[in-house]
């Protein structure tokens, strides 16, 4: 499953040498460029479910089609395969998938998988939903409002850069004030302002952000990062650490493990915070997220 419009055009540039590779290594491909996200989330839980033993998922694109892919095969013995050409793919990043689209049909010609954990996330999610499966990290305060406004951008104005990324995090910046924090983890009531509460499944995030770095894909747990109460000024300062972890070794900042977290509250104007995961946005919180070991038989280098 291709998006030929992912990473600028990427997408349909990797395709023809992919299905080349593949075919040389006598795999046998059905190979559908998709028409809109619709369409490929739609193809990849058809394919999925039409599947015989020993048939795979492949996607091809950025960080969307990682999420509509791991969401098909999650839960099933359907191995995936992500070739990355989107501009952040942070999934690949974070779990040990091939970052390039050369070493990701060497995988997936190759036939090696690993199991990796997802985080499962439940609540009265967009379109109706009430569950999707999570690569990523799901996020809820300041970083999830730079995503949802990143998301928003007419990138076809600029380049979808990471200076981009840190001017839409300076706008936001601007007018930022904590967040009202309800958490439930591992059934522990905390309530608390914070900045922001990262739940990870794996470390990546906002396009190479190493925002959970101490998250592991093969644990069985998830790794909450909480940024308490900071000044903006300070926000400011952890935000290039942000890229390698450093950010984490600030006194503001508290890391914890949990198999489970709920995660409820309020913006400053009293609204319900939202959540962001893997690039997309997930609904209102409340949200559960939990992490299930296993869960995914993906191609790895
Ligand atoms: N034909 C298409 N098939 C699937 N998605 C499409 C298509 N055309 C445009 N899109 C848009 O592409 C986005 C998903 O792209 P994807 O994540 O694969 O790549 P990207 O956005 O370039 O990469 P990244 O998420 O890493 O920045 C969705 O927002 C979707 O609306």
């Amino acid at each position: 499953m291709a998006n030929p419009a992912a990473g600028r055009g990427r997408g349909a540039k990797a395709l023809p040498s992919l299905v080349q590779r593949l075919r040389r290594a006598g795999h046998r491909l059905h190979v559908h460029e998709s028409t809109s996200y619709a369409d490929a989330r739609l193809r990849t839980v058809q394919a999925v479910a039409a599947s015989q033993p020993g048939d795979a998922l492949v996607v091809v694109g950025g960080d969307g089609m990682a999420h509509l892919g791991l969401n098909a095969c999650a839960g099933t013995q359907v191995p995936l395969g992500v070739v990355p050409v989107g501009t952040g793919n942070d999934f690949c990043r974070g779990t040990g998938a091939a970052r390039s689209v050369a070493a990701a049909s060497r995988a997936i010609a190759a036939g090696r998988t690993r199991l990796v954990d997802l985080a499962e996330v439940t609540g009265a999610l967009r379109e109706g939903a009430e569950r999707r499966w999570v690569g990523s990290v799901v996020s809820t305060g300041y970083d999830a409002r730079v995503n949802r406004r990143a998301n928003a951008f007419p990138w076809s104005l600029g380049p979808a850069s990471p200076l981009a990324y840190a001017g839409i995090a300076l706008a936001e910046l601007r007018t930022f004030e904590p967040m009202h924090y309800r958490l439930t983890i591992d059934g522990a009531v905390r309530e608390l302002p914070a900045m922001f509460v990262a739940v990870g499944n794996a470390g990546y995030f906002g396009g190479g952000m190493n925002i959970c770095p101490r998250a592991d894909v093969t644990d069985g747990l998830l790794e909450v990062m909480l940024i308490h109460p900071v000044s903006r000024a300070t926000l400011l300062r952890l935000l290039p650490s942000a890229f390698t972890g450093g950010y984490v070794k600030d006194p503001a900042v508290e890391h914890l493990r949990a198999r489970e977290v709920r995660v409820a509250g309020t913006d400053e104007a009293g609204q319900a915070m939202f959540a962001m995961a893997d690039g997309e946005e997930l609904g209102p919180a409340p949200v559960t997220v939990r992490a299930v070991p296993g869960a995914l038989h993906l191609f790895v280098p």
